[in-house]
């Protein structure tokens, strides 16, 4: 889920560190536009963490390549040595970090490229995660021109942050369905240790991460589906708009019946199957639904940093958190002939000496789907013709790296309001606007309430695009190939965030209040391509999704084009709805024909921010990358726990599989 949100603040206005905090005289910078910015550090203070900056105090400085190749060789006797190494402290990292240094004979090192997401404003007010968005903690990425979505290189924002993604992401809650999980299980039949992966199996990780807390209004949510004692907070604590109920409401209307908990596998498959495959009458809570999210009972957000980086586990004296410090590449041993990883290289930027680290028992990448398969690369390992091509020796002969990159699609449709009924009241920066605000923060800080804990994406409902009840044959001809994980999955999500944006934010949409409801696709069969541009390690890699290259996903999108359309034409999603004849509005969008439609939908498609499986879990000879137990094919200590690891993206957000898969690996690894 997006977006740029409108606060009518930004981190980088700040004109100090948070953590200098202490050191200035706060009320000299209460004046002008720096009102709400202020106000809000103030009331963050105390909570930055105190971690290692930077790389010179957790590795050796190198002046000489020798240096290197002395680690290589096993004759380095002053580099200092770990037994885990973790590379990138993001949604997955910081669970690895945590878990193993339970065991307190373990000496870990956590390696992350960024700053603290703790530290951030736009990660601690959950409708603020957008702002992070083309800042200094994003990587800003962008795809090469995506030949079936009109040539257009699309913005890939990837955060540079300790939390990583779960710092950032819209807080969406959703485990996928049991079939996504049993899919990953069948990927590997065959393998030791495949059936761990089915969900009857895996679920315990799902549990073990998870705290739910039952709502009051919510007594018909089957608290057993969750779990009761992990680190990372969930409940129905998020903010809904009333325009949001509506939406609901009107998806009832259309026959989307309601679901009070998605992740219920009883009730998270599609929901167009829930009436039937629920034995009980169904219980619809009147004009009242909210997505489980990862925000806690105080209106903040739970990243993995927060829930796993405590202050209690960072006192542990064999666990070292090192902020600002991205690997440049994994380091192997020289000697022997099956290669295994000896440490790693690091740095802080471009311009700054090297590092490196020795690994006695394993390097864990867990730098997420972009930038893991990109370390792989740069360090060796991957298709050895790609690696000659950029002067890279090659390691291992890896043909999947890389390769089987897939992303969720999403398009987006956006209508004019009634005044008053979206957020954007959160981006007035009048005088008055800036006093509300204010009072809005004050609100969210005290009581944990407001619309300020929006996490946008506040109502969504998952479909299937071959329900013939929602997509009538005799107006939906073209067929459709059967892309979900099983049965009951999902292959169509829609959701409703009460304002109005575009291309994540920054392209222009009219003023006012405008509400935007999108299309996500689930299972695209499109899948692209993670390549290096050049062996440098600062230079980003050449992206290719490969948007829409299958049919079957275009077919799927349209069909989710037409049912936003006939939402908002719905009651009473509709009565909240002004005409407005813009032409950056979809009032008339659903007057176009398939061909049309087809062309709109290239035209908008963007990323929901889900790349997966780019070093994917799979046989060797299919493509695969690791085996069963995510270790790196033919490396005996390189293992792989991250969205990249993926064998096949899920039906649904993709934060909960990475928490869930560090929880396994972790338990895999201390025997727990
Ligand atoms: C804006 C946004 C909204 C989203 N909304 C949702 C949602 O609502 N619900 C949901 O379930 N999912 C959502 N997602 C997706 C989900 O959060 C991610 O798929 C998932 O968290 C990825 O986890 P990961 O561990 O694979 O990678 P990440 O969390 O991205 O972690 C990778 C880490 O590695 C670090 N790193 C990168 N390169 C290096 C290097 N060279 N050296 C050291 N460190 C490095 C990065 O800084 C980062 O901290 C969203 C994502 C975004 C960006």
């Amino acid at each position: 889920m997006p977006l740029s949100i409108p606060i009518s603040f930004d981190m980088d206005d700040l004109p100090f560190n948070l953590s200098d905090l202490n050191n200035i005289n706060t009320a000299a910078l209460l004046t002008g536009s720096s009102i709400a910015v202020a106000l809000t550090a103030l009331l963050l203070l105390g909570r930055s963490p105190r971690y290692l900056k930077g790389p010179s105090e957790v590795g050796k400085r190198i002046i000489s390549p020798n240096e290197t190749e002395e680690l290589c060789n096993g004759s380095a006797n002053d580099v200092p040595e770990y037994d885990y190494i973790v590379v990138g402290g993001g949604t997955s990292g910081c669970v690895l970090a945590s878990r193993l240094s339970e065991n307190p004979q373990m000496k870990v090192l956590l390696l992350e490229a960024g700053g603290s997401g703790v530290e951030q404003i736009f990660s601690r007010i959950p409708a603020a995660f957008g702002r992070f968005m083309k800042s200094k903690h994003d990587f800003q990425l962008w795809t090469t021109p995506q030949t079936y979505a009109k040539g257009k290189s699309k913005f890939w924002p990837r955060p540079k942050l300790l939390g990583g993604c779960s710092s950032v992401n819209a807080m969406m809650f959703h485990i996928g369905v049991p079939s996504d999980y049993d899919e990953w299980a069948d990927v590997m039949r065959g393998h030791d240790g495949a059936d761990k992966w089915r969900f009857e199996n895996f679920k315990k990780y799902i549990r073990k991460f998870e705290t739910f807390t039952p709502h009051r209004k919510y007594p018909n949510v089957d608290a057993s589906h969750h779990g009761t004692r992990g680190p990372i907070q969930t409940g129905y604590f998020a903010f809904l708009s009333k325009l949001s109920e509506k939406f609901i409401n009107s998806c009832q209307h259309i026959g989307i019946p309601f679901s009070h908990d998605v992740n219920n596998p009883l009730t998270t498959i599609g929901i167009t199957k829930y009436v039937s495959d629920c034995p009980e009458p169904i219980c619809i809570p009147k004009n009242s639904f909210l997505l489980v999210t990862y925000i806690d009972a105080k209106g903040q957000r739970s990243s993995t940093e927060t829930a796993y980086l405590t202050p209690a586990v960072l006192s542990r004296s064999n666990l070292t958190v090192a902020t600002h410090a991205p690997v440049t590449r994994i380091l192997f041993n020289a000697k022997t002939r099956s290669a295994h990883a000896v440490g790693v290289e690091f740095t802080s930027d471009s311009n700054s000496p090297m590092y490196i680290a020795g690994v006695r028992k394993e390097v864990i990448l867990s730098a997420g789907a972009v930038h893991t398969p990109h370390i792989l690369l740069l360090s060796g390992v991957g298709p050895a013709d790609q690696l000659g091509k950029h002067g890279i020796a090659c390691v291992q002969d890896i043909p999947g790296v890389g390769n089987h990159l897939i992303d969720h699609v999403v398009t987006q449709t956006r209508f004019r309001t009634k005044r008053g009924e979206t957020l954007e009241r959160l981006s007035d920066t009048s005088l008055r606007g800036i006093l509300v605000n204010i009072a809005l923060l004050l609100r969210w800080k005290f009581l944990g309430s407001g619309p300020l804990v929006s996490n946008l994406g506040e109502a969504v409902g998952f479909i299937q695009a071959s329900d013939a009840t929602l997509f009538p044959p005799v107006l939906f001809s073209k067929r459709l190939e059967d892309s979900a994980s099983g049965p009951n999955g999902p292959d169509l999500e829609i959701y409703c965030t009460p304002v109005g944006y575009k291309s994540h934010g920054f392209e222009e949409i009219p003023k006012g209040d405008v509400v935007t409801i999108s299309a996500l696709l689930l299972r695209p069969f499109s899948k692209g391509t993670l390549t290096l541009k050049s062996g440098d390690p600062f230079e980003p890699p050449l992206i290719d999704p490969r948007y829409l290259e299958h049919p079957n996903d275009l077919e799927v999108l349209v069909r989710g084009m037409r049912l936003m359309l006939r939402i908002a034409k719905t009651e009473p999603f509709s009565d909240y709805l002004i005409h407005d004849s813009d032409p950056r509005l979809d009032h008339n969008l659903d007057e176009i024909d398939q061909t049309a439609m087809e062309e709109e939908v290239r035209e908008r498609v963007e990323t929901p921010y889900h790349p997966a499986c780019s070093a994917r879990m799979a046989p060797l000879e299919q493509g695969g990358v690791l085996d069963a137990k995510l270790r790196v094919y033919g490396i005996a200590n390189l293992r792989v726990v991250d969205a990249s690891a993926f064998p096949r993206i899920i039906s649904g957000h993709t934060a909960a599989p990475c928490i869930a898969m560090a929880e396994f690996a972790a338990a895999e690894l201390i025997g727990s």
